[in-house]
């Protein structure tokens, strides 16, 4: 099989891509190759309650990766869910419609990334953006990407932003809009009550002769001609088999799988490759390096009331007319993303920019729902938004079908920990503030008057990622960056990476609209160069990508 371009992965990044570039080249032909399923007719992934079912599973649509032993955990392995399947992790995530903050993208800029400070990406944001409430200075209403407020907001959410106002936090309605401080509720990747993956806004129920899906096809490594991409070696139904790439091969297949490729491919450090056994191409000290996440402490709080989701007879009689509910009109609290209230807090007041990031979850959340309680409560997240702690992706194996060994090296940085710390003493004002002070009921870990060492000793037992990991593949003008400012794999020709994976550093914020994003942006670069290529070469010869 050849195509003029061969995506790699259909997840947030490789779906905006693809989806954008069949449109801006009709003439090029694009091969969107995915490891998992289809998923428009998941009833999981549709469902947005469902995410409560498909985040702690290793299942069909979640590689459920483990981390190694983390020491800042207490020697605890973390839990790592990822999407499998058209999609990928925005149809496995909870929704929420952030993009960080301004300074962030102005941060990445100073970095070296010109064209990517927050002028120059905002016009991507916006062009992919389709917000329910309307376009303005800072939003789209017509792209693909549907925003929408929650259709059902449970009155523990309300109360959460009630009582985090008595606390003295100001009330935001908008974190996307002229300022991201402040608690309220979120505004969500949904239509009509039904989850808005990044497939169903740019692959699903759009006609497009140029742009073929292939799912099941777990991609194993680059194929080069020289220094030049080629195409993809695939293992689909039993069998190996090359898909040729005349004029590009696109990485987009997540921060721990697309540095992970690259490596399976003979490209990154030159001693770890040789270790397993693979030739090198290139070798790049940084692919897989620099691995960041929001480090992340939940307070989950028991209460007697049946108004949060949770396991009871009550709770389950509930069900019955929130399933006709969401069946006949999408409406009710199937419809919840379950983390529908939060917000941004500084840390202390003199900060440029929000360092602190709430999710008010309705429900027991407790070990990424691994551990289930019977009866209701809720949880209130708090993690750190720039972290300083980095970490990595290695190969455990030279088979990409195996799962690459991540250490995201939480709070190894002790400035983590500190900060986690001071999230929580702020987390707990708002818990201990009228409306939520009145519902009553009893922490399952944390509780009031521990001292900073014992605060410190439960954020180890029970911290762990909210979902965000990045950088593993960074973006950079410097030589020692694993892609160029247009995404461009550096030491070789035809290859890109295309996803959260080259974000230069994390941004503070939830991470699905920044990826689709840099998916918009790629498909600028990619249309611009095929139009600087000469035809001759789109005609067959190699096209060399410079
Ligand atoms: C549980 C959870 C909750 C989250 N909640 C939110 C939220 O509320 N809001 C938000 O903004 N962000 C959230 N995120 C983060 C956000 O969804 C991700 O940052 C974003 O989807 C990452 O996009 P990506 O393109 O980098 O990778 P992904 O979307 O993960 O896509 C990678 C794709 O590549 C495929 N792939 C991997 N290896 C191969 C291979 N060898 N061959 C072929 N295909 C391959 C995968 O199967 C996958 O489909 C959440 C993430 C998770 C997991």
């Amino acid at each position: 099989m050849q195509y003029d371009y061969v995506i790699v992965g259909a997840g947030s990044g490789g779906c905006a891509l693809a989806g954008r570039l069949a449109e801006q080249c009709p003439d090029a032909t694009i091969a969107l190759v995915e490891a998992g399923p289809h998923t428009e007719r998941n009833l999981f992934v549709n469902m947005p309650l469902g995410v409560a079912a498909v985040v702690p599973f290793r299942r069909k649509t979640n590689y459920g990766y483990l981390t190694t032993p983390q020491p800042g955990l207490g020697g605890r392995r973390g839990y790592q869910p990822r999407g499998r399947g058209f999609g990928g992790s925005s149809a496995i995530n909870a929704m929420v419609y952030t993009r960080g903050h301004p300074l962030d993208y102005d941060d990445w800029a100073r970095l070296g990334c010109d064209g990517w400070a927050f002028g120059d990406v905002l016009p991507y944001f916006r062009r992919a953006e389709g917000n329910e409430r309307g376009a303005d200075a800072l939003h789209g209403a017509d792209g693909p990407l549907s925003v929408s407020n929650l259709r059902f907001q449970n009155p523990f959410s309300h109360r959460f932003v009630n009582a985090a106002v008595e606390a003295g936090f100001p009330r935001n309605d908008d974190f996307n809009g002229p300022q991201q401080e402040g608690v309220g509720f979120y505004q969500v990747t949904q239509r009509d009550g039904q989850r808005w993956s990044v497939a169903r806004a740019y692959i699903y129920g759009r006609a497009r002769p140029n742009l073929h899906t292939i799912a099941d096809a777990a991609v194993l490594r680059v194929v080069f001609d020289g220094k030049r991409a080629k195409g993809v070696e695939v293992m689909r139904g039993g069998l190996t088999e090359t898909i040729e790439a005349r004029a590009e091969v696109v990485l987009s297949a997540g921060t721990f799988n697309s540095p992970q490729l690259l490596m399976c491919s003979g490209i990154g450090p030159a001693d770890h490759l040789r270790a397993l056994g693979i030739p090198v191409l290139h070798d790049a000290a940084e692919v897989g390096r620099n691995l960041t996440d929001h480090v992340d402490f939940t307070i989950n709080k028991r209460v007697s009331s049946a108004q949060t989701i949770g396991f009871s007879l009550r709770g389950f009689a509930k069900m019955v007319p929130g399933f006709v509910s969401y069946w006949r009109s999408g409406r009710g609290m199937l419809t919840s993303n379950v983390a529908e209230a939060g917000g941004f807090l500084k840390s202390r007041p003199t900060l440029d920019r929000p360092d602190l990031q709430l999710h008010f979850c309705t429900a027991l959340v407790d070990d990424h729902n691994r551990h289930m309680h019977w009866g209701h409560g809720y949880s209130l997240h708090v993690c750190v938004l720039r972290p300083h702690s980095r970490g990595a992706v290695t190969l455990a194996s030279s088979d990409a079908r195996e799962a690459p060994v991540i250490d995201p090296a939480f709070l190894s940085d002790p400035r983590d920990l500190d900060l986690l710390v001071e999230g929580v003493r702020l987390s707990r004002r708002i818990l201990d503030a009228p409306s939520l002070a009145l519902c009553g009921g009893r922490e399952l870990y944390t509780r009031h008057g521990q001292t900073d060492a014992e605060l410190r000793a439960t954020i180890a037992a029970h911290a762990d990622t909210i979902y965000h990991p990045v950088s593993t593949c960074r973006m950079g003008g410097d030589e020692g960056s694993v892609v160029d400012t247009q995404l461009r794999v550096r030491g070789v020709t035809g290859l890109r990476v295309v996803d959260a994976s080259v974000m230069p550093t994390l941004i503070g914020g939830n991470t699905n609209a920044p990826t689709v994003m840099i998916g918009e942006r790629a498909a600028d670069f990619i249309a611009a160069t095929r139009r600087a290529t000469p035809r001759q070469a789109l005609a067959g010869e190699p096209v060399r990508v410079t």
